[in-house]
């Protein structure tokens, strides 16, 4: 609590109107949302180079520096704001592209409601907006040795554009064939514990005995290359999920017969005697979970691998036999540090011309958000942006903030 003394705004004490587009004002944006200013800026150190946020209390007079989540932008000569709904606002990063130029500030989604009740501050997070189609990630569980690494290897062979796999942290120790990196980040667990406390996992669980994570950066780093995340992680790791933003379709592997997983899981060859009836054991359990109501979208039965491979492409909407290698990166689009913005439902318009150029109409973009998916903690995914008419510029001009 205190001054915002490394803040330069000058407009506060409620004279912005609530939900009133921000423009930019160099380093720093003051946002109304309800009672609460959200002040939005870097600090005059440039060393320490981030975003910071502080919040005012209108109705306390009572300054506040929230606990920020998620990954920060890094900060930009310039940026503006606009309140989306109750939770959000939208930053955009002057003099940047549109691979890191949009972020979503939460102030009051379900994570950070959650979040501020367990830590007992304010609490904000960001989320980084991404364009492109937002292919719901997968999560695919199942029983050890029922073949789900089998299914997801040919799925990231026939189609290695589309989907990337959300490598996951784990203490067990590596397999003749697995690298680190690839397969799994092989981890300390004092280490993994660490992290898990700092906030950096998604999700997490204990595993026939050892802990298995998935890093929030897993799946941003697969989401940032404009593919679709596949992840293969236990129940425990699927339920976690479906409570998450992620929005992900989940997909349970069953054996056609415990008799057959046992075989498959001996075959393999990968496991001591005791780790194979530690699986076992614990198979009995996650096939009864497997049938949860309303945590699975699909059951597939791997029997005959490719049957179950095929039942799989058609639920993922590939269709029979067509091997897609193209995937549409969108063509990155660069935001000037001079520009204004403004909403109109899910539609933001960007005004990047400079004055004596608007007549022109031809440095406007739509961004369109009705698609959005994701959040924090994560991306935002399924960003539109395309240059807008001029029809539309003089719709909207006249009710532009000066
Ligand atoms: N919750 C969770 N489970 C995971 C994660 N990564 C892998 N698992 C699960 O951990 C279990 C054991 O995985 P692994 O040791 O690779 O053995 P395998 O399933 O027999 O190949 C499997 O059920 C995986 O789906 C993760 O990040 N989170
Ligand atoms: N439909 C299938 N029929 C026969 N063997 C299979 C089938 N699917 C997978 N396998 C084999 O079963 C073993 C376990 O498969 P794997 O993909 O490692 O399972 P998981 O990742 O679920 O632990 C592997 O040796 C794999 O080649």
């Amino acid at each position: 609590m205190g001054k915002a003394s490394a803040f330069l705004v000058d407009d506060l004490q409620g004279n912005i109107p609530n939900g009133l587009v921000s423009k930019s004002k160099g380093r720093e944006t003051a946002i109304n949302i309800g009672n609460k200013t959200y002040v939005i800026g870097a600090t005059e150190k440039e060393a320490a180079s981030t975003v910071e946020i502080q919040i005012f209390d209108k109705s306390t007079g009572e300054w506040a520096i929230p606990t920020v989540l998620g990954t920060k932008p890094k900060p930009s000569k310039g940026h503006s704001a606009v309140v989306l709904d109750e939770g959000r606002i939208l930053v955009i990063k002057g003099n940047s592209t549109s691979d890191d130029c949009f972020w979503f500030l939460e102030v009051n989604t379900v994570f950070v409601r959650e979040r501020k009740l367990r830590l007992g501050t304010e609490v904000v997070a960001w989320s980084k907006g991404v364009v492109g189609e937002a292919k719901k990630p997968v999560v695919i569980s199942g029983p050890s040795g029922v073949g789900k690494g089998t299914l997801i290897s040919k799925l990231m062979e026939d189609f290695p554009s589309m989907f990337g796999f959300s490598v996951s942290h784990t203490t067990r120790a590596p397999r003749n064939n697995e690298q680190n990196g690839v397969h799994y980040h092989f981890t300390e667990r004092s280490v993994m514990e660490k992290d898990i406390e700092n906030g950096k996992f998604l999700e997490f669980a204990a595993v026939h005995g050892n802990l298995y994570g998935t890093s929030i950066e897993a799946v941003e780093e697969v989401t940032d290359r404009g593919k679709r995340c596949i992840l293969d992680i236990d129940v425990q790791g699927a339920r976690s999920v479906r409570a998450s933003s992620l929005e992900a379709i989940f997909i349970f592997i069953c054996p056609p017969s415990f008799e057959e997983l046992e075989k498959r899981l001996r075959s393999r060859g990968t496991e001591t005697e005791e780790q194979i009836q530690k699986r076992l054991q614990n198979a009995k359990a996650e096939l009864e979970q497997g049938k949860s109501p309303r945590l699975f979208d699909h059951i597939l039965v791997n029997n005959d691998l490719q049957t179950c491979y095929e039942d799989l492409k058609k639920l993922l909407g590939l269709s029979n036999g067509v091997k897609t290698t193209e995937i549409s990166v969108p063509e990155l689009v660069h935001m000037p540090l001079e520009h204004t913005v403004s909403k109109i439902d899910q539609k933001i318009l960007i005004n990047c011309s400079a004055p004596e150029q608007e007549k022109l109409a031809t440095n406007m973009f739509v961004l369109d958000l009705s698609s959005i998916k994701g959040g924090a903690p994560g991306r935002t995914r399924g960003l539109n942006i395309y240059g807008a008419e001029p029809s539309i510029n003089d719709i909207i001009r006249p009710n532009m903030p000066s």
